[in-house]
């Protein structure tokens, strides 16, 4: 499974700390930037090349974090097959992926630190899909709400 993390300024060093022990304990982790700390930075530029790539299947499970998580969330979400969700606690960490297939999870760098976000990082990342009729009826309704707005 490929793994990607992106940040803006306002969770640049969680970003650096996140690839760092997922780099360390073998994930196949891709850093989609920003590459350096520039307090100019805007969301959007940052979560846009890790959005594109989930998007197009190059990378199955993403990691993006802005200063509140918001920001990126909104900014993924407009990428055709993002499913991208703000997330503060384990539960939703894990039933996100399980009925929602979730394959962006969004983070907040200046409202959650250290060890809260491995153990979110670590419950995203280790949670499947699970195909059942009623998970798969929801996701064709997100698509035909994608399909209908598409320009
Ligand atoms: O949290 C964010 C968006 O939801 C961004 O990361 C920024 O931190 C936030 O917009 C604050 O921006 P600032 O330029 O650092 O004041």
């Amino acid at each position: 499974m490929k793994i990607g993390i992106a940040a803006d300024h306002g969770g640049f060093d969680q970003k650096q700390e996140l690839f760092e022990y997922l780099h360390s304990n073998g994930h196949d982790v891709t850093d989609f930037g920003a590459f350096e700390f520039d307090e100019s930075d805007d969301y959007p530029d940052k979560v846009k090349p890790l959005a594109i790539a989930v998007s197009k299947g190059e990378i199955q499970k993403g990691i993006a974090i802005c200063g509140s998580g918001v920001g990126v969330t909104v900014a993924a979400n407009k990428v055709p097959g993002v499913r991208a969700a703000l997330i503060t606690e384990p539960y939703s960490a894990h039933q996100g992926v399980e009925h929602d297939n979730m394959n962006l999870m969004c983070l907040g760098g200046r409202v959650m630190g250290g060890v809260v976000l491995k153990e979110l990082v670590e419950i995203f990342i280790t949670a499947e899909y699970v195909e059942e009729e009623r998970f798969q009826r929801r996701l064709r309704k997100v698509e035909d709400l994608e399909k209908e707005f598409r320009k």
